[in-house]
């Protein structure tokens, strides 16, 4: 059995905020905005290993009304979130995921967001890719109001 997930996630660029995406802190003059840390790379990481299982989103699991929540570290809750993939018997076929972001450059962080999702994910490297694309300046990624991410995520039987 295979199954895929889809996952999209946006937050709000603001002041006085860390930047924390793929659970690396990014240094920039602005961070993203949340109830929990806000890492909208692992958000939708998370939301696409949930639609694979049928599992719902994060949303579901980790209510942004609940204080258990407040500016939780969103390596823990994908540490949740794979727990149940693994405990309905699947393991990683691949991961693809883009963030769109116009600023900072995020190419010198690239590999350390996939080697956290390749430990988290009891993957190897080439299991996982990470792309940043900015949007040429257009919409609300473009104007630095936010930042998003897409994921899509392959489950194989784990035997
Ligand atoms: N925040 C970003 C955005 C993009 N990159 C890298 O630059 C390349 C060109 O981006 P375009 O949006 O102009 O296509 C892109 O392929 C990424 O490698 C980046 O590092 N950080
Ligand atoms: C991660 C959670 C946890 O409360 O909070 P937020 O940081 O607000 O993130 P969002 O993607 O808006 O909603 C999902 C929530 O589950």
């Amino acid at each position: 059995m295979i199954r895929v997930g889809l996952g999209y996630d946006v937050h709000q660029l603001v002041e006085n905020r860390p930047l924390i995406l793929g659970g690396v802190l990014i240094p920039h003059d602005k961070g993203l905005l949340g109830h929990s840390d806000a890492d909208v790379l692992l958000h939708a990481v998370k939301d696409a290993l949930l639609g694979a299982i049928a599992e719902g989103d994060i949303g579901r699991h980790f209510p942004d009304t609940d204080d258990r929540f407040k500016g939780a570290d969103s390596v823990k809750l994908l540490t949740h979130v794979w727990s149940m993939v693994k405990e309905r018997g699947y393991k990683l076929g691949n991961l693809d995921c883009v963030i769109m972001a116009q600023k900072p450059k995020l190419a010198p962080y690239i590999d350390e967001m996939r080697g956290v999702l390749a430990r988290e994910l009891n993957a190897e490297l080439g299991q996982i890719n990470v792309k940043a694309t900015t949007t040429e300046k257009l919409g609300f990624v473009g104007r630095e109001e936010g930042i998003a991410a897409q994921a899509v995520v392959l489950l194989l039987a784990a035997n």
